[in-house]
């Protein structure tokens, strides 16, 4: 394909995402102008092996620091490999893996490099899609609610709802399908409302030597330990107003504050704890949301989804429910998002970093 070629109007665009809980690589693609959804396209997955893991868990949180060539390796092999096996692409959108996230100090960093993926792709990769934003006074994070406003016009919505994203960490997002931009005043408000799947994972990993609690087969024995729940939500993150957002590991040490627990119990408080920070967060939506529409791994956790139904009024649903992916809305946003930095239109703005100016993310390097 000729450099340019396959780039005006309506474009293929295939999305990477490497998330917070480390299990391995999205890919996803989809058809848009960067504004509507015209159609979704194939999606592939490629899981990080246990070693590749290990190297990436190694690093995360130290940025800057020496010693990252061989996660940056792992990074570009593994996304190498999965974005290489699509057909009739012109454009990649590469999220890369995040190694700290600190908007207020450090920055963000996601490890990969976007200008060497091109080169052994053959085909554009916009990346870095979070430093501009932290640059222009916003958090940087999270970023895929202009794909969710996107997602909601595309499902025919006519009310307010809330996209929750239960990754390592948990997002929510809150959409007016009816507002056209997504940067325009009362579309959106998006925020990260705190830990989901990691510190259950480091659980697991720590007491049993599994990667997840599958299909909460521990968390559904415990009992919640609701002394732990109640200190844990006394935390100033909680009560802050949003927009705001989270590194993985920004409470501390969780596995910590589940110590003295038994397996079984700890997993439950964790999930409660998941579970009630997303909670807090819908409190503070504009207005309390039609439905929930639940992506990311934390919608197979059949004890998150209880509590969620239990706790809410409103019919709470995977995406599929709506003809939605929920293994691949990261993957697609990317996508989407690089279409949009193609075009020049912004990939942030208020309501969803807390930036102050809509702002266009993101780097294009061609092959
Ligand atoms: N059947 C299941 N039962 C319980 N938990 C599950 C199940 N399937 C997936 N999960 C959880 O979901 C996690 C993967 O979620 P997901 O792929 O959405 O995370 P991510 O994309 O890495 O995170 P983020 O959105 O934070 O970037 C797994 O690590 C696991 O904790
Ligand atoms: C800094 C970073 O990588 N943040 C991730 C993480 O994983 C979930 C949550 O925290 C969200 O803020 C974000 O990812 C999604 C894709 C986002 O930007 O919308």
């Amino acid at each position: 394909m000729m450099d340019g070629e396959g780039l005006a109007g309506v474009v293929r665009a295939l999305g990477a995402m490497s998330g917070t809980s480390l299990d391995g690589v999205d890919a996803a693609v989809i058809e848009t102008d960067g504004a509507a959804i015209h159609a979704f396209g194939p999606s592939a997955y490629r899981s990080y092996s246990e070693a590749e893991r290990a190297v990436l868990t190694g690093v995360l949180g130290r940025w800057p620091g020496p010693g990252l060539e061989a996660a940056q390796e792992v990074v570009m092999q593994s996304h190498a490999e999965v974005l290489s096996g699509f057909e009739d692409i012109a454009l990649v959108g590469f999220h890369g893996q995040t190694l700290a996230h600190e908007p207020a100090g450090r920055g963000t960093h996601q490890l990969g490099d976007g200008a060497a993926l091109a080169g052994r792709l053959g085909r554009p990769v916009v990346w870095d899609f979070r430093t501009a934003d932290v640059a222009a006074g916003g958090e940087g994070a999270p970023l895929a609610p202009f794909f969710h406003h996107a997602c909601a016009r595309w499902m025919g919505a006519g009310a307010p709802l809330a996209f929750l994203n239960l990754g390592g960490v948990g997002n929510l997002t809150w959409v007016d399908p009816s507002v056209a931009a997504p940067e325009a005043p009362g579309a959106l408000l998006s925020f990260d409302t705190g830990p989901a799947n990691a510190p259950i994972n480091d659980l697991m990993q720590a007491r049993r030597g599994l990667a997840y609690d599958e299909d909460a087969g521990l968390a559904a024995q415990g009992r919640i330990d609701q002394a732990v729940l109640n200190a844990f939500m006394t935390e100033a993150y909680f009560a802050r107003l949003p927009p705001k957002s989270l590194d993985r590991n920004d409470f501390g040490d969780l596995l910590g504050r589940v110590a003295h627990l038994e397996d079984a119990d700890a997993a439950a408080t964790l999930t409660a704890m998941a579970v009630q920070s997303v909670l807090q967060g819908i409190a503070q939506l504009p207005t309390p949301p039609e439905r929930l529409l639940v992506t990311g791994g934390g919608r197979r956790n059949p004890v998150m989804m209880a509590m969620l139904r239990a706790a809410l009024s409103c019919p709470v649903e995977p995406v599929e429910a709506h003809g939605l992916d929920g293994d691949m809305l990261e993957a697609q946003a990317f996508a989407y998002l690089a279409v949009r930095v193609l075009r020049g239109l912004p990939t942030s703005c208020a309501t969803t970093t807390g930036v102050g100016q809509p702002t266009c993310g993101g780097v294009i390097s061609h092959p």
